[in-house]
């Protein structure tokens, strides 16, 4: 049966499993999406995959996100996993989902959950220590004082999170260049990106209770690319002391695919040594390495301009949602949280264009022009890919955008 047959090598193989929502070709209709999981260059219905089957599990596949999924729970999501897995990898349960399998070029990918609460963080000591320089030159410290005690964050805007291929309208906003006697408005002259990877809540908390690092698991279903579009002139005149709102705000793209935590335990690894010890509910000595080794490309219009290695960020997913829960704030079902831009140590690692083109001063020599910022008709794409079992890859998908005029 070719659709199961997945290639030798290829990062969507059955060790992979990634969950979206879609539609079959040509309908957008709500009331035509299911969850969908990603085999090969297929894209199996599971829903209607779970119905002909009889599965207990079509009351959480058979729906237009994946919010009742990431609702019912660690033991539930490793279940499902299992039968999906049997589903597409036992001839008698091939034959009998074949009917179910689309070729992923006939459909329509939505985004694929609710999102609740979405924050971001700022993780990577490499784009923290960039941006320190960059927008604080007098500074003592390109790090504030703060920074290795704590994961710093801020509240971003979930009603502007659009899946992968949403088009971005340029902002418009205030800005002050330092030279400027007064602020002016207009379309964002500094539109720039963000690689970052999405981390998804399933479990809710409840108000009042902190969730500890050792929960992470029970509570994070997956992680998603993320590209958290910024907009520099605008967040560097409004970001003090509040921190970035109008220059981020205008649009946040996700990728269709959210892999679940199960497919990516081979590429756990521990994160960078500790500079000062952490306060206890922070202090993940003891605790399972918890970053990841994903390696993401970050590219403009086909070409190639970055490759930040996430292995590389200081703070963990797991330290963040701990962090972000300490003061007894609850979690909800679909809360998404950015790591923060991922940046490694060397120059073609930095994940976004104001750390590559140094504020605009270094241009990129791309092969259809120079480039300091996002220009309008650009396509930036993220892609990533982590170390699976025996020598595998699990491909992330990818997240793109295209930039078009302010309306
Ligand atoms: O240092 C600052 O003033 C802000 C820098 C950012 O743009 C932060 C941000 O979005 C967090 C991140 O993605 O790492
Ligand atoms: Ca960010
Ligand atoms: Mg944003």
């Amino acid at each position: 049966m070719p659709p199961f047959d997945v290639p030798e090598g290829d990062p969507f193989g059955p060790h992979n499993l990634p969950y979206g929502v879609f539609s079959p070709a040509g309908s957008g209709e709500q009331a035509d999406r299911s969850v969908g999981v990603r085999l090969g260059d297929h894209v199996l219905d599971a829903g209607a995959a779970a119905r002909a089957l009889g599965s207990p599990y079509a009351s959480l596949l058979a729906r237009p996100t994946l919010n009742a999924l990431l609702a019912a729970g660690r033991t539930a999501w490793s279940d499902v996993r299992r039968a999906i897995t049997a589903w597409v990898t036992v001839p008698a349960h091939q034959e009998a989902v074949a009917p179910f399998l689309h070729p992923l070029s006939s459909v329509t990918l939505h985004l694929p959950f609710e999102v609740a609460d979405y924050v971001d963080f700022y993780a990577s000591e490499n784009h923290a220590r960039n941006v320190g320089q960059i927008f604080r030159p007098d500074a003592p410290d390109p790090l504030t004082p703060n920074w290795k005690h704590l994961p710093i964050g801020y509240h971003g805007r979930s009603g502007t999170v659009v899946v992968s291929g949403t088009e971005v309208v340029r902002p418009s906003g205030q800005r002050k260049a330092p030279t400027d006697a007064a602020p002016v408005f207009g379309p964002s002259v500094r539109l720039d990106i963000e690689a970052e990877v999405g981390f998804v809540v399933g479990t809710p908390s409840p108000m009042g209770r902190s969730v500890g690092l050792g929960d992470f698991r029970d509570h994070v279903f997956g992680l998603c690319l993320l590209n958290d579009w910024s907009a520099r002139d605008i967040q560097a005149w409004e970001y003090v002391p509040l921190g970035p709102f109008l220059g981020k705000s205008f649009a946040t793209s996700v990728s269709a695919w959210i892999t679940p935590l199960d497919a990516l335990e081979d590429a756990r690894v521990a994160p960078p040594a500790r500079t000062y010890p952490l306060l206890p509910y922070l202090d993940d000595a003891d605790e399972e390495p918890g970053g990841y080794d994903l390696r993401i490309s970050v590219r403009i219009n086909g070409h190639t301009v970055s490759e930040p290695p996430f292995s590389t960020m200081y703070w963990t997913a797991a330290q963040q949602l701990a962090h972000m829960t300490v003061n007894g704030a609850s979690l909800r079902t679909g809360d998404l949280y950015g790591s923060g831009t991922v940046s490694g140590p060397q120059e073609n690692q930095r994940g976004s264009l104001l750390e590559l083109t140094w504020n605009g001063r270094d241009a990129l020599e791309l092969p259809d022009g120079k480039r300091t910022f996002v220009e309008d008709g650009d396509v930036v794409t993220l892609t990533a890919w982590a170390p699976g079992p025996d020598g595998t890859r699990v491909g992330l998908g990818e997240v793109t955008g295209r930039v078009v005029p302010t309306v």
